[in-house]
């Protein structure tokens, strides 16, 4: 279901009618995540979430959201000046509380491109969606008070009723080549993992393979994942899931644009 009120009170058509998405910014790069990390892929980055994790690495998508926009032929006609890439990867943000996403991801399926929908697993859509890469938001992700980078925990509570919703992630499961891609930040993360593992798998008709199952290291930069990544690449051994680098970080640190 979208969340439209969640996108502070934007719009998403622009003033002529003309079907539009707020973006936040749309660049080439490696996929750094996940099953097709290393792919070289044209992000578009949409602007605006229905969540507030504390740890968010996309801060002007979510806690300050952007509002300029971009129509759908347009960002088409952006993606296809990087001749190079046969892979997009529409990210945000949360991209799937736009009503939009569906015509962009027409279009791209339209130009033959792969593509991939990172998204936190709250909203389910019909739309030629290659790789559904779902991180669903575990507890650790709420903004307490302590760990607001904004205010004072005033979205914590909104946070925790929206971050897990097993029948619009089963959905996504059952519809599309899924992977559920969860930010660790330490073995208390696990039990959660498990559980939210199990209750999808209950409410999926589609098996999901533990090599489906990634886990990937909290940390926006190189300093704060040489302190995470080596502890989530020993729980994934543990548990038997897969373990998903952050490439970009590792190349590129926080450079915008990567
Ligand atoms: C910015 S989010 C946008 C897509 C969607 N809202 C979501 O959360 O899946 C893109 C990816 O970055 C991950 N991510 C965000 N902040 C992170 C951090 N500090 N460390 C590791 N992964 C992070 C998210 O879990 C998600 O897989
Ligand atoms: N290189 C690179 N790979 C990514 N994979 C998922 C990303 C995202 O922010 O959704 C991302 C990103 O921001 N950069
Ligand atoms: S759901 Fe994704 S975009 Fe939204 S706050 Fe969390 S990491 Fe950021
Ligand atoms: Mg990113």
């Amino acid at each position: 279901m979208p969340v439209n009120d969640a996108v502070d009170g934007e719009t998403a058509d622009r003033p002529d009618g003309e079907a539009a998405l707020p973006v936040n910014e749309l660049f080439y790069s490696l996929q750094g995540e996940g099953k097709l990390a290393g792919v070289p892929s044209v992000f578009v980055r949409t602007s605006g979430c229905n969540l507030r994790c504390w740890f968010c690495d996309s801060y002007h998508t979510s806690w300050e959201p952007t509002h300029a926009r971009m129509g759908i032929d347009e960002v088409v006609d952006a993606v296809g000046e990087h001749d190079e890439a046969d892979h997009v990867v529409v990210t945000g943000g949360e991209p799937m509380i736009h009503d939009e996403v569906v015509a962009l991801l027409d279009r791209l399926d339209d130009a033959g491109y792969h593509t991939t929908v990172e998204t936190n697993g709250t909203v389910h859509r019909d739309a030629p969606i290659d790789l559904a890469s779902v991180s669903p938001k575990l507890a650790s992700s709420t903004p307490t008070a302590d760990r607001d980078p904004k205010g004072d925990g005033e979205w914590a509570d909104r946070h925790e009723d929206r971050r897990v919703d097993v029948e619009a992630l089963a959905a996504l499961v059952d519809d599309y080549e899924t992977q559920l891609k969860f930010v660790v930040t330490g073995r208390d993360d696990m039990a959660e993992i498990e559980s939210l593992v199990d209750r999808v798998r209950e409410a999926a008709g589609t098996p999901i393979p533990d090599s489906d199952v990634l886990l990937m290291p909290e940390g926006q930069t190189r300093e704060r994942l040489d302190e995470t990544r080596a502890a989530v690449a020993e729980l994934a051994t543990e548990y038997g899931y897969r373990y998903t680098p952050r490439l970009h970080v590792d190349l590129w640190n926080d450079a915008p644009g990567t």
